[in-house]
């Protein structure tokens, strides 16, 4: 008995002679269905990239220089009650509100995740990631640690988290120093907490080390692991 699902036998000619259209024809019709052009891949999902790390580690400087040469990606600004440095741009590098607006944000459950950081509230707004995820936006996200725990509760697997540490402690140090931005009292406690804040390595999906003057590789090492995760089979799928 034939099988009734088979399509009819079609000469297919010789590859060495065949005209190219003539043998593609020739392929299709013997397969029974016209080849179709759709991606064979689906196209990846937006991601929500964490990126999190001791005070004074380099998330800052990685993030600028990742908006400098990556496309496609949307820096979430978070909202503090900390006051502006005086290099910091309002709407920019933080929304600068009063605690008593970032209280009334946290009452309308505006903000994705918030927490009190050295005496000071800061909180990522829902809207700006949904809308973005909307436009089919990667999300950056630049969280201390301790907000970064909270996104792997409330996002667990469906967020990519990146955690960045100096080459050493002592190089830490050093950075923090040097950037002149901390008195005696907060250096110690900054110090002291990135101590403890090493610990939690092992809940983040990737590690970058972000070694003193290799900013640029520790940029290409977060644009490869996000490229690693656009080419996953199972891919993450974040909702807000
Ligand atoms: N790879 C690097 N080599 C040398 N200096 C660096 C490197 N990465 C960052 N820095 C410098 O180290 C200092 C701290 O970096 P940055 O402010 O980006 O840290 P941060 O993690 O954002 O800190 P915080 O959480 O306190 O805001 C800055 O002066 C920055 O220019």
């Amino acid at each position: 008995m034939g099988d009734a699902r088979r399509p009819p036998a079609v000469p297919i000619p010789s590859v060495d002679t065949a005209d190219r259209i003539e043998l593609y024809r020739a392929l299709e019709a013997s397969l029974g269905s016209p080849f179709s052009s759709d991606p064979l891949a689906p196209n990846p999902n937006p991601l929500i990239i964490v990126i999190s790390g001791s005070s004074g580690v380099g998330k800052d400087a990685v993030i600028k220089r990742l908006r400098e040469v990556r496309e496609g990606l949307h820096f979430v600004v978070t909202a503090t009650s900390r006051p502006k440095r005086p290099c910091e741009v309002d709407g920019k590098d933080y929304f600068f509100v009063s605690k008593e607006e970032f209280l009334s944000m946290v009452h309308r459950d505006e903000l994705l995740e918030y927490a009190l950081v050295y005496g000071d509230y800061k909180g990522i707004p829902k809207q700006q990631i949904r809308e973005y995820i909307g436009k089919g936006y990667d999300i950056v996200l630049r969280v201390d640690i301790q907000g970064a725990a909270t996104l792997k509760r409330i996002l667990g697997d469906s967020a990519l988290f990146i955690f960045l540490v100096a080459e050493s402690e002592s190089a830490l140090v050093k950075r923090l120093m040097d950037r002149k931005t901390e008195t005696k009292e907060t250096l110690l406690v900054r110090i002291a907490t990135a101590r403890e804040e090493v610990k939690h390595l092992r809940d983040f999906d990737y590690v970058v080390v972000n070694a003193e003057g290799m900013l640029e590789r520790s940029v290409k090492l977060v644009e490869s692991i996000i490229d690693a995760e656009k080419a996953k089979v199972r891919q993450r799928n974040a909702v807000i």
